[in-house]
């Protein structure tokens, strides 16, 4: 091939080939629900200055001293719990969403490739991109499969993504999708969940959407992620016409001692339980996929919060996972932000089919 697709920073002859590529991007789970797997994810995640805002130092000591002593052994045993067949649940939405995600573009006309890719641990964005560049991608969308912004996820993929860049010649030309919060088709994706699983399993009395919450001193630096979820939440109750009673917005993985996001997912739980709440429904609409998040902490301790507290029915309705709705919001928010890049191959250009 005539042209130079490496990373060397050499000019091609003649017309450049533009190659176009979506870079998909999730948390990351550790590579076995073991702690010796569990460890290092754990310390790279937490190490992340972005999601721990303590001084490195200190940190640095309670994080390696006492964190990294405990934790993973608990959390590999929550690990276990949920693992499926193929791997972490995470990482198996993640990357079924970036296979139909290329296919629903490609059905559209479209010519690029879709990678997913993980913040922590495996597959990561570095590695991902080191294989875009070597496919000779000129042009990089990274979406990520967090509709709210938060400082803690959003902008720590767009740090790992710098951090790939400033060790390359040849930068390609990114383009950044910081939320979707309100997207009409990612709401309309989780109504249609929910009323699916409505359909399926009956209903409760109130509907409680749960989302990851953060620390409060976040919002007060100006992280826009509590006013975002309040909005995605809103939205969703007005399209499916529920009341201030018919619904609840929490927000559930507080760590350590410092104040989080109110109110908190578990004890609203065992308040609506000892209150009379006989049949509750529960959705966590800022995962898009399903996780240990979703699927340990609310559909099982969360359930087991909810019936000793007086609860009779807990329904976990799943998350947006491989759902065609989502695959559509997806694909929308996809073309909106592809536009005027070359994926279209036309008579005339030189645009590579995959
Ligand atoms: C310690 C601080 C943490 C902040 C801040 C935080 C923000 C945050 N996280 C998500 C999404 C996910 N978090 C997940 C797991 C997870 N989160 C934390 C801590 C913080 N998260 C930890 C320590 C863990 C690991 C598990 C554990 O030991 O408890 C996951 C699931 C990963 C999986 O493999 O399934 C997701 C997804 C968001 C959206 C967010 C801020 C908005
Ligand atoms: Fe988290
Ligand atoms: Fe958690």
């Amino acid at each position: 091939m005539p042209q130079d697709h490496g990373n060397h920073g050499s000019i091609a002859p003649g017309r450049a080939i533009e190659r176009t590529a979506i870079l998909w991007c999730n948390l990351g789970s550790p590579d076995a629900p073991t702690a010796a797997a569990v460890r290092p994810y754990l310390a790279e995640f937490l190490g992340d200055p972005r999601v721990v805002e303590i001084p490195r130092l200190i940190w640095a000591l309670i994080l390696h001293g006492i964190i990294l002593r405990v934790r993973p052994a608990k959390s590999a045993a929550k690990y276990a719990s949920i693992w499926m067949a193929e791997g972490s649940p995470l990482k198996v939405w993640t990357r079924k969403q970036a296979t139909l995600l290329a296919g629903w573009l490609g059905e559209r006309g479209h010519r690029l490739t879709v990678h997913d890719a993980m913040r922590y641990a495996s597959p990561s964005i570095a590695s991902r991109l080191d294989a875009l560049q070597a496919e000779g991608a000129t042009r990089v969308l990274v979406l990520q499969a967090y509709p709210q912004y938060s400082a803690t996820t959003t902008a720590s993929v767009i740090d790992a993504v710098s951090d790939w860049s400033r060790r390359q010649r040849r930068i390609p030309e990114f383009r950044f999708v910081n939320q979707y919060h309100d997207d009409p088709a990612y709401i309309e994706a989780l109504a249609l969940g929910i009323e699916a699983h409505w359909e399926r399993e009956g209903r409760g009395e109130v509907l409680l959407m749960s989302f990851h919450g953060i620390p409060v001193r976040n919002i007060a630096l100006g992280d826009p992620y509590q006013a975002q979820c309040l909005e995605t939440a809103r939205l969703l109750a007005a399209r499916l016409g529920l009341s201030a009673a018919q619904h609840r917005v929490t927000f559930q993985s507080r760590f350590g001692r410092a104040k989080w996001l109110e109110p908190y997912t578990e004890p609203t739980l065992r308040e609506l339980g000892a209150s009379g709440v006989k049949r509750i429904d529960v959705v966590c609409p800022g995962f898009p996929a399903d996780c240990l998040e979703t699927l340990e902490e609310i559909a099982m301790e969360g359930r087991e919060a909810f019936m000793h507290a007086g609860g009779e029915a807990f329904s976990y309705i799943p998350c947006l996972n491989d759902s065609p709705a989502w695959i559509t919001a997806l694909t929308g928010i996809a073309e909106r932000n592809l536009a005027g890049w070359p994926t279209r191959p036309a008579a005339g250009t030189q645009n590579l089919p995959r």
